[in-house]
């Protein structure tokens, strides 16, 4: 096992995140260069985190860095397409933050990209299929105690957002999670979806309709409801309940601490996805990381899943427009097939 040398390109907010923990908790891999946009990001990750890594004035210069093994690519969705062709060419390991590209025709070209080089080199950052509770969902699906799923309501609330955040960012930004992880969890591809606009909230501003709700059906007849509600005030919360023929699975919300006093008892509820998330980012990274340091393909969320995610995304933006049920395209078939091989699946 080598020590895998790592390039980042994005130090924002996961960014940074993940370069503390690729240096202060994983093992076999080093940040030995990073790069931004925006060069006073880069070194203020640099100094904040006292970071031994060259700063690269582009990701075209880092990219031809022949010691960088792998990049991690956090920069915002509609940079990622660009980056990840950039470093597919330069024959390196990428590890790309969700959305995979924020275009169906984006993500295909990433796709056929990779395939040209005739191995897997990436992983996408969909890390609920890493998350303790997410894991163990599966599994008890799997097991078939409860016989067919039926139903899943999912709820991803956040607490704020800001004036940045936007009615469709709700999709590519926020509901791609779920897209992937019920995928994932039930083994199901998706056929259509409509959008349903509750009273919106006073503290959404003017060009956000928040909360929605996304109602998506499979091609085995499960119906999904999504809650995306981005300004609930009170905490981020991120629940998942499927109901099956002989019982309900639920997600629970994550205990930090039990609170008494005087005539109350409380749960101080976590804020953002930094800390909710916190195990399932080191083991995706930390899985990246392991397979590439032993010569492996990466074997996480594949740049198919990535594709598949904004598929969705895509006709999930257009049921918001239109405020009717759409048909989701059946992905690309050859590619469900390379999938169905276990090509990235957990
Ligand atoms: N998996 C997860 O739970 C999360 C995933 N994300 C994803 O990570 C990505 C980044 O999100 P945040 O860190 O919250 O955003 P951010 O805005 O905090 O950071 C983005 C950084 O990318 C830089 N950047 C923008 N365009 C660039 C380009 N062309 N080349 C190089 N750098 C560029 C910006 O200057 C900024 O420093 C997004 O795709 C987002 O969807 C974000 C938060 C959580
Ligand atoms: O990917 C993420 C985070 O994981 C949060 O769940 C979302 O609410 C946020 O919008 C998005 O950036």
């Amino acid at each position: 096992m080598v020590t895998v040398r790592i390039g980042v390109i994005g130090t924002g907010a996961i960014g940074t995140e993940h370069i503390r923990r690729v240096e202060q908790r994983l093992s076999g891999g080093k940040v030995v260069a990073v790069t931004d946009i925006s060069l006073d990001a880069a070194r203020r990750c640099i100094n904040a985190l006292q970071l031994d890594a060259r700063l690269y004035d582009s990701e075209d210069d880092l990219l031809q860095d022949p010691s960088i093994d792998a990049v991690i690519i956090a920069s915002s969705g509609p940079a990622h397409e660009g980056s990840v062709l950039k470093a597919i060419d330069a024959g390196k390991y990428v590890f790309v933050e969700k959305p995979l590209a924020t275009t169906v025709n984006g993500c295909l070209r990433i796709v056929q990209a990779e395939e040209r080089t005739g191995k897997r080199l990436i992983q996408v950052g969909f890390m609920r299929r890493y998350d303790p509770r997410y894991m163990a969902l599966k599994s008890e699906i799997k097991s078939g105690r409860y016989g067919a799923p039926l139903i899943v309501r999912c709820v991803h609330r956040n607490a704020h957002v800001d004036e940045r955040y936007t009615t469709e960012m709700a999709v590519l930004d926020t509901l791609i999670h779920e897209i992937d992880v019920i995928r994932w969890l039930i083994g199901d591809e998706y056929v259509s979806v409509q959008v349903l606009y509750p009273r919106g909230t006073r503290y959404a501003h003017a060009r956000l309709q928040d909360p929605q709700i996304f109602n998506l059906v499979t091609q085995s007849g499960v119906v999904i409801t999504a809650e995306v509600f981005v300004n609930c005030q009170y905490g981020y919360d991120i629940q998942c309940e499927v109901v099956c023929e002989d019982g309900v699975i639920s997600i629970t919300v994550p205990k930090l601490l039990d609170i008494f006093r005087t005539g109350f008892r409380a749960q101080p509820l976590m804020q953002d996805w930094k800390l909710r998330f916190a195990e399932a980012y080191d083991a995706e990274l930390q899985d990246f990381i392991d397979h590439v340091g032993r010569g492996d393909e990466p074997a996480g969320p594949s740049s198919v899943d990535g594709y598949i995610a904004t598929l969705v995304g895509e006709a999930c933006v257009l049921a918001q427009v239109s405020g009717e049920w759409v048909t989701i395209p059946r992905p690309e078939e050859d590619l469900i097939v390379k999938d169905s091989l276990g090509y990235g699946r957990l």
